[in-house]
């Protein structure tokens, strides 16, 4: 798969939500920047995103979208609430790193 990467400018998006294969995509292409979505609302697993996310460089990114920005949503804090799911969900990033 990185021979597709001629001009240094692929990187693929592989979800959290099915590790096995997010693991057998990172063997095939082991060198090729990830971004991994799927940790928040869709309940992936967030060690195989660490573990397979990243790349040989260690370079890799995870999104989470509506487990941030909705945290908070009927809330008047909701700006707090939010910064505090990120928060979260970065602790539980970095316990795998
Ligand atoms: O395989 C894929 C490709 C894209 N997505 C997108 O990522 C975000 C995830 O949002 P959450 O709210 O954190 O679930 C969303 O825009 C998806 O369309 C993906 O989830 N999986």
């Amino acid at each position: 798969m990185s021979e597709w990467d001629e001009h240094g400018n692929v990187g693929l998006v592989v979800g959290a939500t099915r590790p096995a294969e997010l693991e057998r995509v990172r063997e095939i292409a082991p060198d090729l920047p990830f971004l991994v979505p799927g940790v928040g609302a869709q309940g992936g697993d967030v060690e195989a995103a660490v573990e397979h996310g990243r790349a040989a460089d260690g370079v890799g990114v995870v999104n989470s979208t509506r487990g941030i920005i909705f945290a908070g949503e009927d809330d008047e804090n909701w700006d707090r609430i939010a910064g505090e799911a990120a928060k979260r969900l970065r602790d539980r990033l970095n316990e795998y790193r």
